[in-house]
């Protein structure tokens, strides 16, 4: 087994980050902003947001943070991304997720600015997304697309791990990390199967692909049975357990074979961080580029 360091990729790259930062705040005397809404008092969305805002002052982004109350309203929230839209100070505008009592989130999102969308959930990016032909063309465009997905791909660039031709199983088709990962991969010419929990004959599809993407949201759901040797493995879960953090791969039943694996903590999650610090300064750029001096 070899680990893959998903905390020093990201440090890496958070570096590099900070010193972008640093050059726009010379070259423009604004200060880049990220804002982040948090609903509610889920205790692990406190633990990410309280990163998040730790990674924003790290990289010298501004951040700007909201809690709401449990039980506001869907136009409580809408009224208060509309304010965040008009601030001039804020580039990017995240809504942590899920909202309290299974409330659906999607017309929340609706409401955030296109330009300052960092989790690219708005239709408008989606589309994009789904719309563009290439890595190349996602990365010229600047097109916004979700944080987790967007590491994913940045950790395996960085581990040197060839995408196009080889075929990867994305396990889980949420809008925020399965479907805009299976985009991505595709985009970098891998063979993307999409599987879910309908899926038939998960562990022989699983078995047969060169990448095997867990993103499920269950604590070693994926184990031996799952994986060929010197396959790569993406463990994007995040499982609060008895015996602590976890992620979806069985990772002492794997840690054995031939394979790369990213483990959890210390994989994905920190990349996930550090892909909204970019995403913060892509929106920023877009901003600047589209609205030039009508900000916001
Ligand atoms: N609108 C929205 N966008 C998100 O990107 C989003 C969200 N909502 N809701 C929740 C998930 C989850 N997520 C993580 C971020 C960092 C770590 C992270 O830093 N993990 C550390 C461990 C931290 C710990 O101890 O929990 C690690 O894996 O090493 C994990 C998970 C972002 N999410």
């Amino acid at each position: 087994m070899k680990l893959i360091d998903g905390k020093k990729i990201s440090s890496d790259k958070r570096a590099e980050i900070k010193e972008e930062v640093a050059k726009i705040k010379q070259q423009t005397e604004k200060i880049p902003g990220l804002a982040t809404v948090l609903v509610g008092g889920d205790p692990a969305s406190r633990v990410y947001i309280k990163s998040k805002i730790k990674a924003c002052e790290d990289a010298g982004i501004k951040s700007f943070h909201h809690n709401l109350d449990a039980n506001s309203s869907k136009e409580e929230i809408i009224a208060l991304i509309k304010k965040l839209n008009e601030n001039s100070e804020i580039d990017g505008i995240l809504l942590q997720l899920p909202l309290p009592q299974n409330k659906d989130a999607q017309e929340c999102l609706n409401a955030v600015s296109p330009l300052k969308d960092v989790d690219g959930l708005h239709p408008f990016n989606a589309g994009l997304l789904n719309l563009s032909k290439s890595w190349n063309e996602i990365i010229e465009k600047n097109i916004l697309v979700s944080c987790t997905p967007l590491g994913v791909v940045h950790i395996l660039h960085k581990s040197g791990i060839i995408i196009e031709g080889k075929t990867a199983v994305v396990i889980g088709r949420s809008n925020l990390v399965g479907k805009p990962l299976s985009m991505l991969l595709l985009a970098n010419n891998a063979t993307v199967i999409m599987a879910h929990s309908k899926t038939r004959n998960l562990k022989e599809i699983c078995k047969s692909a060169d990448i095997v993407v867990a993103a499920v949201g269950k604590s070693k759901f994926v184990n031996k049975d799952f994986i060929k040797t010197g396959a790569v493995v993406i463990d994007v879960g995040i499982n609060r357990t008895s015996e602590g953090l976890c992620g979806d791969v069985d990772f002492d039943a794997v840690k054995d074979m031939d394979i790369k694996i990213t483990p959890v903590p210390g994989g994905v999650g920190p990349m996930t961080i550090t892909m909204l610090l970019e995403n913060t300064l892509k929106a920023f750029n877009n901003r600047k580029r589209y609205l030039s001096n009508r900000m916001p």
